[in-house]
Formats: structure tokens, C-alpha cells, sequence
């Protein structure tokens, strides 16, 4: 692969409603579609996740637009490579930033697989026809919540995320518990826990499918420590940084699962070394989402064939979050399943017209 160009696209969109955590709530969504064009006329496509502000992980789209234009992508251009591992390597060079690493390395994913003229999904060894989908509610108030669910269940999703925190955990687990006795509920407290927490022994008896990064992010031991009292499965989410940060959390015992975030490990590169580990040391995985556009989605949806994502992932249909997506054709999800697209690379097209509706910068380089 040679890469002669690469675009920056800022886009910036409204969504369809408010996605609320303990952490705060995003209602309008920066992005970085990334295209890496390739001397022999092909393009692939990546996309940077961060938010606008540092609220979920350190990076923003002007930390990511920064390290994409000054330090990573003149690490790619005009030099070229036989494999997405190579460049994923030059990268290491660099400390951290993994969702702008992450948006990268995708897009060299991508140009890869079109290469060879196959989807992405087989490219990696994914073998599944089906990808299991579960949906994330980021709302307000239990009885918002419970409405969600409803609409959820109609629409067939077996699985369903809500969002905690201490003020709200028990009253809100309990209500959907009444409701929904046989669901399958995921309860992700993005850090909102300090670890002398009494509260989370209690969330125990719910029989919750997992508790999702209950504690500080950098807070490894207390999580073992934590996990070794509870018989729900802790999950972790932002302290998976990298494969590092997975095998010591394994190594340490905090967590029995772990969601795997493209953008938030450095890349597909990373994702796929996390993923390997986990299947081999008996880690429950599955795939996070990032209220992400059409492109990280089409790249989730190539992850989750691999073999270690037997439980459904927070991957919805892009009209979930938005009113028009970026791609064609936008994800949908049916009665739980997601089928993985079949076109080569990632499987989807940029809808260029919509990206220039939603577009607030556009930089070439080269
Ligand atoms: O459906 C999605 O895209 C995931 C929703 C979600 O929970 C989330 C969204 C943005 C940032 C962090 C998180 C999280 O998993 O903690
Ligand atoms: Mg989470």
C-alpha cells in the first residue's frame, strides 16, 4: 500500500434525542472521517470517535484533527507498507492518542481489504453471518428509560444497557427489574463509583448481565478487589485502553468481561490483538459503541463476525442516532441481528452528499 493523500472531514450533526450519562449529556456530535488514498485509486475510510470535550476519555476531535494532521499521518504518507500491522507499528511510535490512531488505522484496514477485493469481516478471520445487536439507553429518568426499553423489546433487541450512577442505581434497577424479569440488562456506570461504595453490593441480587466500569478508570486493583466480591460480572470499558491495559486487567482479576472500542484501543490492529487475548483467557468480549457515525459502525459491524463476540454489543441502527447518516446503506438492526455487509472492505459508501450538508472543515494532505 501507498498512500498519496489523506482527507480530513470535521463533521458536526445533531442527534435524534439527547444521550444521557452519569458523566453528562451529548446532544450535538463533532467527528473526523478520515479517507487514506491509495496510488492505485482505491480509498479507505476510518473515523475519529473522540468527543468534543473530554468527558468519556482524554483525546477531542481537536486533540485527534491535531495528532492526524501534525504527527500520524505524515508517519503514512509516501511511504509504503505490505500490511495494516506495519503502519499500526509506525504509529507505536506515538504515545497514547488512540482514537486518533484508531481513525488510521481503520481507514488502512479498510483500503487493505478492498485491496483484496474482500470484505473487511473476512480479511480478520470473522466467521459469523450474524452480528448480535443490543441497544444503549442514555436517558434522563426512569420512566424515560422504561419507555426505551419498551420500544427496545418491540423492535427486538435482547439485550439492553442502561445508564447509573449512586443516585440513581437501585431505585432504577429495581423498577426495570420488576418490569422486565427476563431481560437481559447491562448497568454502565462510566466511573460514577468510588470504591468504598456500599451500593454496589446491592446492585448484586439483580442479576444483572454485567456491571459496566463502576470505578475510576486507572483503578485496576480496586476493581479486582471489587469483582472479587460481587458474582456479577464486571465489564470493563474506559480503562481498556490498549492490549497492555487488557492483560493487566485480566492478569490482576478486575473484570470478567470487556468491551472493545476500536477507537478507545488505538485501532483495529489493537482491537483484534484484545480480542484474541480475551478468547484465550476465558473473558467474556463484546462490542462498544461511541455514538458513532456510519463508518466506525461499518468497521464495529466487521469486528463483532470474529468468534469472541457471542453477546450482543452496543451497536443500534444508525437511525437510532441520526436523522440521515454518512454511509449508504446506514446500519439497520432486525429483531437483534445486524447482517455484515458483503461489498469489499467495510461494505459501505460515503454519502458525499450529506457529508458536505454536515461538514464544518475539510483538510487535504499529502
Ligand atoms: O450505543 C452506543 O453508541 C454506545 C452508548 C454508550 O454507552 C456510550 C456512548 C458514548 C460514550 C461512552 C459510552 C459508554 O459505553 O460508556
Ligand atoms: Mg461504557
Amino acid at each position: 500500500m501507498n498512500i498519496i493523500q489523506i482527507d480530513l472531514h470535521v463533521i458536526e450533526m445533531e442527534l435524534v434525542a439527547p444521550f444521557v450519562t452519569s458523566l453528562g449529556s451529548v446532544s450535538r456530535r463533532k467527528g473526523i472521517l478520515v479517507e487514506a488514498h491509495d496510488q492505485s485509486g482505491l480509498t479507505g475510510y476510518g473515523e475519529a470517535v473522540a468527543f468534543s470535550t473530554p468527558w468519556y476519555t482524554e483525546e477531542t476531535v481537536d486533540t485527534c484533527f491535531h495528532m492526524l494532521k501534525d504527527i500520524l499521518a505524515p508517519l503514512l504518507l509516501k511511504t509504503a507498507f505490505s500490511h495494516p500491522e506495519e503502519a499500526a507499528k509506525r504509529m507505536s511510535a506515538v504515545r497514547k492518542n488512540p482514537m486518533a490512531k484508531a481513525a488510521l488505522d481503520m481507514a488502512v484496514w479498510d483500503l487493505y481489504a478492498k485491496k483484496k477485493g474482500v470484505p473487511l469481516a473476512q480479511v480478520i478471520g470473522g466467521t459469523r453471518k450474524e452480528v448480535l445487536a443490543g441497544i444503549a439507553v442514555g436517558a434522563a429518568t426512569t420512566e424515560e428509560i422504561l419507555a426505551q426499553i419498551k420500544q427496545a423489546q418491540q423492535d427486538g433487541y435482547k439485550r439492553v444497557k442502561v445508564k447509573i450512577g449512586p443516585e440513581n442505581d437501585l431505585e432504577r434497577i429495581q423498577a426495570i427489574r420488576e418490569t422486565y424479569p427476563d431481560m437481559a440488562i447491562l448497568a454502565d456506570a462510566n466511573s460514577s463509583y468510588s470504591s468504598n461504595e456500599e451500593k454496589l453490593d446491592a446492585l448484586d441480587q439483580f442479576d444483572l448481565q454485567m456491571i459496566e466500569q463502576p470505578l475510576h478508570q486507572d483503578d485496576l486493583v480496586q476493581h479486582a478487589a471489587l469483582q472479587k466480591k460481587l458474582k456479577t460480572p464486571i465489564c470493563l470499558d474506559e480503562s481498556i485502553t490498549s492490549f497492555h491495559a487488557a492483560w493487566s486487567a485480566i492478569q490482576l482479576g478486575s473484570c470478567q468481561a470487556i468491551n472493545i472500542k476500536i477507537g478507545r484501543v488505538g485501532g483495529v490492529t489493537e482491537a483484534l490483538r484484545i480480542h484474541d487475548l480475551c478468547v484465550k483467557e476465558g473473558i467474556q468480549v463484546w462490542c462498544g459503541g461511541m455514538l458513532e457515525f456510519g463508518v466506525s459502525r461499518a468497521h464495529n459491524i466487521a469486528l463483532a463476525t470474529l468468534k469472541g463476540f457471542s453477546i450482543p454489543g452496543d451497536i443500534s441502527s444508525s437511525a437510532r442516532y441520526w436523522k440521515q447518516d454518512i454511509t449508504t446503506p446506514e446500519v439497520k438492526v432486525n429483531q437483534g441481528i445486524v447482517q455484515p455487509f458483503q461489498e469489499a472492505g467495510i461494505g459501505v459508501e460515503i454519502d458525499w452528499e450529506r457529508v458536505e450538508e454536515v461538514r464544518i472543515h475539510h483538510e487535504v494532505l499529502k
